[in-house]
């Protein structure tokens, strides 16, 4: 099925980028944002410059702060809140989302708690089959798409024919989707990295360098495999754009929330001060190490970066006894 509207709700960093890549591809697109303030100055100015100064969306991008205006007639349904918010705003846009719509979700996280991911949450919440739920990840740097940087990205479904009509709905000369039925490892993928981009800032803020750096994605790469593996990905997933792509790309990059604070946390400031820095800004990371690693431990899989990560942030570790902990393990074969 065509889709020719499309709402995405959530006006944030990747929802309001998301919301022009759809418009500059060819669908009519309503972005819904939580506050009112920000509807009315896209509506009036055509920029959020709360999120995107400098941006100018285009005409067949409208803004809105009511959910029901968005979802009205809407063919896809764009979820692009924060992971551990996903639960509370979508049960409360439940009764307006048209039946049919293909559910897609932006964000990258795994739900403390339930340990679900977010397309198990939206399934569970929406009360729809695995086949209406898509995920799009992959390397994302919002403000790097915003200005029209070349990038490619996943849309993983397990219905192909959906994953395809989403694709053409958000193809054009910038920016590149290619598709996969691999919805559990495009997940993992996405969450994971962002609690490796945060051990990747935490040695850059140290004063490492390159070495350090790839040393830790590379097997950042491999504890996410291993949890990918246990949980019945396509390990192949992991070599992808959803996988080493969006690990390489957020773990390298000073635009990358969650490298960034981890890049404070190296330098020795606080988790408070990190936060403050954020400017409100989601750091996904910071939350998912906690789920991971509780996922991690249900189904027997070592992930001792993930569990660093989380005793740094909950646990009260200093940065240098976590750099400390990883090089003191026992050695092992590089497959295991
Ligand atoms: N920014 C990026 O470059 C990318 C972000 N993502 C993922 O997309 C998801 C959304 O990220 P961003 O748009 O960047 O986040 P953001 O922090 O820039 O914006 C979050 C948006 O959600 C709204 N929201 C609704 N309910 C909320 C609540 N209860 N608490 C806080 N905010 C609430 C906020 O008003 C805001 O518009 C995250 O899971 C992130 O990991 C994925 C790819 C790229
Ligand atoms: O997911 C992202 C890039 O693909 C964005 O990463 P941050 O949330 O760390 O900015």
């Amino acid at each position: 099925m065509a889709i020719e509207r499309v709402a995405v709700l959530g006006a944030g960093s990747w929802g309001t980028t998301f919301a022009k890549v759809i418009a500059d591809s060819g669908p009519e697109v309503v972005l819904w944002a939580r506050r009112q303030d920000v509807a009315s100055e896209i509506t009036e100015t055509r920029v959020n410059s709360g999120y995107l100064p400098g941006i100018s969306l285009p005409a067949n991008l409208a803004a809105t702060a009511d959910a029901a205006k968005a979802l009205d007639g809407a063919d896809a349904v764009v979820l692009a809140v924060p992971s551990q918010t996903l639960r509370v705003n979508l049960s409360a846009w439940k009764e307006l989302l048209p039946p049919d719509a293909t559910l897609v979700s932006l964000s990258k996280g795994v739900e403390l708690g339930t340990l679900k991911r977010m397309s198990e949450v939206i399934r569970e919440v929406a009360g729809v089959d695995e086949s209406q739920v898509a995920v799009v990840s992959g390397p994302n740097l919002a403000k790097e798409i915003a200005v029209g940087q070349p990038t490619a990205t996943v849309i993983a479904c397990t219905d192909h024919d959906r994953a395809v009509d989403l694709q053409h709905a958000c193809s054009n000369s910038y920016f590149r989707p290619y598709t996969n039925t691999d919805v559990v490892g495009c997940e993992l993928g996405g969450a994971c990295k962002n609690v490796i981009a945060l051990a990747c800032g935490m040695a850059a803020g140290m004063g490492y360098g390159d070495n350090t750096m790839a040393s830790i994605i590379t097997r950042g790469l491999a504890e996410t495999a291993r949890l990918g593996a246990a949980l019945g990905a396509d390990p192949l997933t992991f070599a992808g754009l959803a996988g080493l792509g969006d690990l390489v790309a957020t773990c390298a990059s000073p635009l990358s929330r969650n490298r960034s604070f981890g890049e404070r946390l190296g330098r020795g400031e606080t988790l408070a001060q990190a936060q403050e820095a954020a400017h409100g800004q989601v750091a996904e990371g910071v939350k998912s190490c906690s789920s991971i690693r509780e996922l991690a431990a249900k189904h027997g899989v070592d992930m001792p970066i993930t569990e660093g990560v989380h005793q740094v942030c909950h646990d009260g570790l200093s940065v240098r006894e976590l750099g400390a902990a990883l090089l003191g393990r026992d050695r092992k074969h590089e497959r295991q």
